[in-house]
């Protein structure tokens, strides 16, 4: 049987702090079900991986695992181990199986005082225990899609100088996230453009991945003409009718062009 055309799509959702522990497993079990049976991802179209709250992962895993559904943290320390009271290091969410590790959310950066600093250092945290940073990006204002391309591509140089290894840049405005509507597609063509060049010009950072967040759902792939290689999902993840209806668009594109 002839493989996908394309590199699968990533489609990733973090659950931040909005469920409970029963509340995860069971939104679980519903992604589960989804993903056994969905064609976009039993065909190899589309790549699912889902940051829950840290006490969830080893029972999420045991539910997506199985399924193929990567599993990920919300958050990483930038030390392996040691007294760091209330921190998460990196070698115990490879143990447990997480293959991801956000880092650099625009919320831990707002209200957990997280810099360019911190940020680097849990991303160098991350790939020195084996697990790809989901390193967010993006400016805090609304401006024109070139100032914003300029701007984030400038922010993922400065978070990445001198470390090497495979990442998945999210692409989040800022301004973006928690509101009604995602970025304009013509917004996100252009500043996910930006980011994929740069990384064409960084064999250092071979195999990496450009996706989009911040009010992403339904609607908004087919819409980007191929210039991201996902989406992260937030909010409209909590159905998990909304993540059927971004694999069915995935499986059957409605349109190429950016609007
Ligand atoms: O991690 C996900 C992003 O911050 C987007 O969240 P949101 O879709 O609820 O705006």
């Amino acid at each position: 049987m002839p493989g996908p055309a394309r590199p699968p799509l990533l489609l990733g959702v973090s659950l931040k702090m909005y469920f409970g522990h029963h509340q995860t497993l069971n939104w679980a079990r519903k992604i589960a079900t989804l993903a056994a049976e969905h064609p976009a991802v039993t065909s190899g179209e589309a790549r699912l991986f889902v940051l829950p709250a840290f006490p969830t992962l080893i029972p999420a895993a045991g539910i997506l695992a199985p399924y193929g559904i990567a599993l990920g943290a919300q958050d990483i320390a930038t030390e392996d181990t040691g007294p760091y009271t209330g921190e998460v290091g990196g070698p115990l969410l490879k143990e447990i199986g997480c293959r991801y590790a956000e880092v650099g959310h625009a919320e831990r950066r707002r209200l957990y005082g997280e810099g360019d600093t911190v940020v680097a250092a849990k991303t160098a945290a991350a790939l020195r225990s084996g697990l790809t940073p989901v390193l967010c990006v993006g400016e805090r204002d609304r401006g024109t899609p070139q100032e914003a391309a300029e701007r984030t591509v400038a922010e993922a140089a400065r978070l990445l100088t001198g470390l090497d290894g495979t990442v998945v840049l999210a692409y989040e405005p800022q301004w973006a996230i928690g509101a009604p509507e995602p970025a304009s597609a013509e917004h996100i063509a252009a500043v996910c453009t930006a980011l994929r060049n740069w990384l064409d010009s960084r064999p250092r950072h071979a195999g990496s991945q450009v996706i989009y967040g911040g009010s992403a759902g339904p609607g908004l792939i087919g819409r980007l003409g191929g210039t991201a290689d996902g989406l992260f999902l937030g909010r409209f993840a909590h159905d998990p009718e909304n993540v059927r209806a971004v694999l069915d668009e995935i499986r059957a594109p409605a349109g190429a062009a950016v609007a």
